[in-house]
């Protein structure tokens, strides 16, 4: 049975199997490497790349709707926003990278990528997202970027829980970056979750 169109995309171009086995493969690179920010930390079984953009996506999933709000584009930038960290890993602020670098690395790596997954509509959608999450222009891309922050402090509280790290860094450098009301409302009750004695993060309104 012909498998029906996905619900926004028609594909053409299709990639050849092997091309698609190829890319899911340097994909797999995702689910094995650590965010860096936990192991710098000394967190014992820091979550993965994957592990981070998984739960994004379901943030996304669940977030409330909002007028013109287009949810499924959100699932779509959480779980191609950090692809590139499969060639080029995950790199943190205090990394020393400038953004500009950062960026350039990224693109590089995607390109290639894209280039493994044999160019086509696949690959033009992916490259779009994430220009998309990187321009920070649309909804859709301020959302899913205040959900990578709330996935982080959702993560950072959970290894302070259970690990007794004090991981305040983390905390400090999202709040006031929050684009949207519900990233804020999402990041203010983690914090208001986060125990003594580690000190607490500016106030909600400093979101
Ligand atoms: N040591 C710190 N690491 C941080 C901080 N803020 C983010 N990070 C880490 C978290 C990830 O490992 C990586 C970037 O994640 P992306 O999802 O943006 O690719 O950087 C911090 O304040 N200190
Ligand atoms: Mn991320």
């Amino acid at each position: 049975m012909a498998a029906s169109p996905s619900d926004d995309v028609v594909r053409n171009g299709a990639p050849s199997t092997s091309s698609v086995i190829d890319f899911l493969s340097l994909c797999q690179n995702l689910k094995t490497t650590k965010r860096t920010g936990w192991s710098l930390k000394g967190v014992k079984n820091p979550e993965s790349i994957a592990d981070h953009m998984y739960r994004m996506g379901l943030m996304a999933l669940i977030a409330p709707d909002v007028p013109g709000f287009d949810r499924n584009k959100c699932i779509k930038l959480a779980i191609v926003h950090d692809i590139a960290e499969a060639i080029i890993g995950d790199i943190t602020p205090i990394d020393g990278v400038s953004k500009k670098e950062k960026t350039y690395l990224e693109k590089t790596a995607l390109d290639h990528m894209c280039e493994v997954l044999g160019g086509g509509s696949a690959a033009t959608e992916i490259t779009k997202l994430w220009m998309e999450y990187e321009s920070n222009f649309s909804l859709e891309a301020k959302f899913v970027k205040d959900l990578d922050k709330v996935e982080m402090i959702l993560q950072a509280l959970e290894y302070e829980d259970e690990q007794g790290k004090n991981l305040e860094e983390f905390f400090r450098s999202i709040a006031g970056k929050f684009q949207t009301e519900t990233g804020k409302a999402w990041a203010s009750e983690i914090v208001s979750r986060r125990k003594n004695p580690f000190p607490i993060t500016d106030r909600p309104d400093n979101m």
